[in-house]
């Protein structure tokens, strides 16, 4: 597949303090991709950088082949959604949208029966058919954003930036538009970077997750490999479906603060030692319950479960303080009461761990 935007050793620093630390990355032609990381970990700098509003301090930027650091952002080709949307007031939706076309730095469109005709396609593919001489402020928040994606695709980018364009959402409605972008963007077949600071956005949306951590990217991969392969101990703690244990390998276990760990999966050099087991892993037995032989053993408190659809996610406390999760799926096993504080074997096959070294 060939990439429209790759960016080669992209390095941007503010007053000394390196936000992009040298970023290496080649983003797919017609593909979405979903940028996750936590907070301050450089994801709007490079948004910023690759639009064009933000000048890298070195590195190479290239669109479609052609270098485009020190290009002015207006005539780079690229669209921008911005999370608050930045939509005029004082114009229709169908205003709004024409605006894009009528204004774009390049080849823009004077022709009102053209801009019509552009605008009535978008309206129909974003969904906002009946609503072209509403006033922005007579439609809802999902409607906005549909406004604000159509005014950027009126222009037909080749690529499309968008931060954190659900952020401004109620929790169903995000839920609701996560679809949506995902279908307009495969009906336009134009590349979306999508920024989020959500896990489960990110791997629902993304064919492929770019994990940035300090200024980096640590991983890009697909959702399946990322979720089921973090390259370290810190993209799997980003995840927020793995319990990590810090400590060291010796000999044959990974020893952690919760005792020794026998080791028997894949060991990873990572950097940074880690040891790794996926929430939906591990099993809850007595505590007398014998382990198997490939099994490892730990003891913890029951502190809570709480309920998430077909999914029972169970707290406990280990003897170092920390908190370890464990998700059982409903369709696997009728949902258990244990007993407030009452100790438990938690229990998972060695094989199925992570270990980082
Ligand atoms: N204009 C600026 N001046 C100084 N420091 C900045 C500026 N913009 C960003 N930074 C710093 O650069 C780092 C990366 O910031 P950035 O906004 O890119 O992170 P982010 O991953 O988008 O975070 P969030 O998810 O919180 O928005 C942070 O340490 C931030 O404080």
């Amino acid at each position: 597949m060939s990439s429209v935007l790759q960016l080669k050793n992209v390095r941007k620093a503010f007053a000394g303090v390196p936000a992009l630390a040298g970023i290496d990355a080649a983003l797919a032609d017609n593909s979405y991709i979903s940028l996750l990381g936590p907070s301050g970990s450089g994801k709007t700098t490079l948004l910023r950088v690759i639009a064009g509003f933000e000048q890298p301090d070195g590195g190479e930027i290239l669109f479609a082949g052609r270098r485009i650091d020190g290009v002015p952002p207006h005539e780079r080709g690229i669209g921008f959604v911005f999370q608050n949307f930045a939509l005029f007031p004082h114009l229709s939706v169908a205003q709004n949208i024409a605006f894009g076309l009528e204004n774009r730095a390049i080849d823009p469109v004077t022709d009102g029966r053209i801009v019509a005709a552009r605008v009535r396609d978008m309206i129909g593919l974003v969904g906002l058919s009946g609503l072209e001489d509403r006033a922005i402020t007579q439609i809802s928040g999902g409607q906005k954003q549909r406004v604000a994606l159509a005014r950027t695709l009126v222009t037909e980018p080749s690529m499309v930036l968008l931060d954190e364009p659900l952020g401004a959402l109620d929790a169903n409605l995000r839920t609701r538009m996560r679809g949506e972008l995902r279908t307009i963007r495969e009906r336009c077949g134009v590349t979306f970077l999508h920024v989020t600071g959500s896990e489960t956005e990110a791997l629902a949306m993304g064919d492929t997750v770019l994990v940035l951590d300090r200024g980096r990217i640590a991983q890009s991969a697909d959702a399946g490999t990322l979720y089921s392969r973090p390259a370290s101990a810190d993209v799997a703690r980003f995840l927020n479906c793995y319990n990590i244990f810090p400590g060291e390998i010796a000999g044959e276990s990974f020893v952690s603060p919760v005792g020794a760990l026998a080791l028997g999966g894949l060991t990873q050099a990572s950097g940074k030692p880690g040891y790794a087991i996926r929430y939906d892993r591990v099993s809850i037995r007595p505590r007398d319950a014998a382990p198997a032989g490939d099994e490892v053993r730990i003891e913890g408190s029951f502190v809570a479960s709480e309920y998430s659809g077909a999914a029972v996610n169970s707290f406990f406390t280990l003897d170092d303080g920390r908190v370890f999760e464990v998700e059982t799926h409903l369709s696997h096993a009728a949902p258990e009461a244990y007993e407030e504080r009452g100790r438990y074997a938690l229990v998972w096959k060695r094989e199925d761990a992570l270990v980082f070294a």
